[in-house]
């Protein structure tokens, strides 16, 4: 005997419970596995380093290098790497190194005096991104969206790929111009020099050449996915890196197996040396969209959970279950940075490691606990989500809120209003709120986009003449022309088929009343007929 509805629905539920059980016990597996493949601080007192600025950790740590998967390539100032010489570091992220170099030939690839060289990790599976990021960028370099391209200058580029043999496999090489210091570089040096933040103007400045960019990549259907301070680069002309200290490594600090695969030294790189630079202007500040590792193509992520963005500036799909992560979560980072950029202080800050008892950063915290921090804060700031958000709130493991308490504006306001800084009239707080709201809508679907936000008033005062070609081809009438054009095609092509169509049922009418004085009737309806058609086609 079939099964009743009440039965189906009650073993659909079991099954229900039963899957998600299993789910919640497979994440506690994968947490409690991740945190033992911890490394081991112990091996690596790198920390604090001997460089420059103590409060810099900067160097990467001693365990990215020696046996296995997903290790550094030991590199010296002077090796030979393809067919470049390096002369100094420029820095390091969790999957590359990167090498300011010179052709050892003295002619580089694209006529460039200097090349930066990202030396990534020999993992097969990093890998496949570095080869994607590569192919992107090389792919991107060759596009043009037939509107001036604004933005596109902002997005960093590819001049040629090789691969190095390293002790466990190869490690991927991309050559691209040597840019300059990165974004948080310059934030640190303002901060250190006392001035809190950017000069107003050229917060905004930045803030619009990145949104350039990323209208550029999203028309072009790609996600950058990782924008936060230290993958956004500012151009320098004649751009040498710093000082680039040694600092030996001592056995001791290396596990005994891993020493012969160790460079004999690390090297300071150029956000150790915070001293020499001029400060940002309006008229230096050239924004260079880095690091395409964790870049998707449009609304398909390809490593939902495993994307290390920075977490506080994630946007809330990535803690809502089975919510779509879509190009939007970019303009959710950047809005996050414009605010800390322009009033100094973070948005949303969320630590991502645990601390000891000294202070120190140990092991990385989970996910929970990151996603138990960050959400109620966003609560705080922007108010109440949309109900879907609040139906799905506990079920994604995110922390119970008193929704009859929360304001439902959020705070935002009164936020902008204690950090802005001083030059930012009462006027500009409410652009500035506005267009932060835009951006930092709960849900993606409502989220303003990058083409829609670098038209907002906010950026008004800060157009060069420069942009204004670009941005006013960017929205010329040919845009709307066409979907006019396209919309009245449609409109009369519809009319043309209901009125054939009609005359056609007539026709058949006619002709079904077979009868003879009636037939030369007909034939003038026909006449008429095709007359009128003919006539709705010229018209067209
Ligand atoms: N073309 C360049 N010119 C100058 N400096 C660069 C360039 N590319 C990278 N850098 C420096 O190297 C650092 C690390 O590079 P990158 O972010 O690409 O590495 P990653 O391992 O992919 O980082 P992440 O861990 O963020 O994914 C950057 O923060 C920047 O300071």
């Amino acid at each position: 005997m079939a099964n009743s509805i009440e039965d189906v629905e009650c073993c659909t539920g079991l099954a229900y419970n039963m899957r998600r059980q299993a789910r919640t016990l497979r994440e506690a597996v994968s947490d409690k596995l991740h945190k033992f493949k911890e490394p081991n601080f112990a091996f690596s007192l790198c920390d604090p380093h001997p460089f420059p600025h103590p409060e810099s950790d900067r160097l990467e740590h001693c365990y990215k290098y020696g046996q296995g998967n997903g290790k550094f390539l030991p590199v010296l100032l002077e090796q030979q790497l393809g067919e470049y010489t390096v002369k100094a570091k420029l820095g390091h992220g969790n999957f590359a190194t990167v090498w300011q170099a010179l052709p050892t030939n003295g002619v580089g690839a694209h006529g460039y005096d200097s090349v930066a060289i990202k030396v990534c990790t020999n993992s097969k599976k990093d890998s496949r991104d570095d080869v994607t990021e590569a192919r992107v960028l090389m792919k991107l370099a060759k596009r043009s969206d037939g509107r001036g391209d604004l933005g596109k200058n902002h997005i960093v580029k590819v001049d040629e790929c090789f691969r190095v043999p390293g002790h466990f496999g190869d490690h991927f090489c991309i050559v691209q111009e040597a840019i300059g210091p990165s974004l948080d570089y310059h934030f640190n040096l303002v901060q250190k020099q006392g001035l809190g933040s950017f000069d107003y103007q050229v917060s905004k400045k930045v803030g619009f050449q990145l949104l350039a960019a990323a209208a550029w990549l999203h028309k072009a259907g790609y996600g950058h996915g990782d924008i936060h301070p230290h993958n956004i680069l500012m151009k320098e002309q004649g751009f040498k890196a710093g000082t680039n200290a040694k600092r030996f490594l001592e056995p001791k600090n290396t596990k005994p197996q891993d020493l012969k695969y160790m460079p004999d030294y690390l090297v300071s790189c150029i956000d150790d040396d915070l001293t020499e630079r001029a400060p940002l202007t309006l008229e230096t500040c050239d924004v260079r969209l880095a690091d395409f590792g964790q870049t998707f193509k449009k609304n398909h992520p390809r490593r939902v959970y495993k994307m290390t963005t920075l977490k506080g500036n994630r946007a809330p799909e990535w803690m809502i279950k089975h919510a779509p992560i879509t190009m939007s979560i970019d303009i959710w980072s950047i809005a996050c940075m414009v605010y800390r950029i322009t009033t100094g202080k973070h948005l949303m800050f969320v630590d991502e490691r645990y601390k000891d008892d000294q202070g120190k950063y140990t092991q990385k915290r989970t996910k929970k606990d990151i996603n138990g921090d960050h959400a109620p804060m966003m609560v705080r700031l922007l108010g109440t989500p949309p109900a879907w958000m609040i139906s799905k709130w506990k079920r994604s493991g995110l922390p119970a809120m008193d929704w009859d308490k929360i304001k439902p504006e959020g705070n935002l306001h009164e936020r902008i209003m204690k950090e802005r800084p001083a030059d930012m009239t009462d006027k500009e707080v409410a652009l500035f709120e506005d267009f932060l709201r835009k951006a930092l809508a709960w849900d993606h679907r409502y989220r303003a986009t990058a083409k829609e936000l670098i038209q907002h008033e906010w950026f008004k005062s800060i157009i060069s003449d420069e942009d204004k070609v670009p941005l006013e081809a960017l929205f010329s009438p040919k845009d709307c022309f066409v979907k006019t054009l396209f919309k009245t095609s449609c409109g009369k092509l519809k009319f043309l088929t209901e009125k054939v169509g009609g005359h056609l049922a007539k026709k058949v009418e006619l002709e079904a009343q077979v009868s003879t004085p009636d037939e030369k009737e007909e034939d003038d309806d026909e006449k008429e007929l095709s007359s009128d058609q003919m006539a709705l086609l010229l018209k067209l």
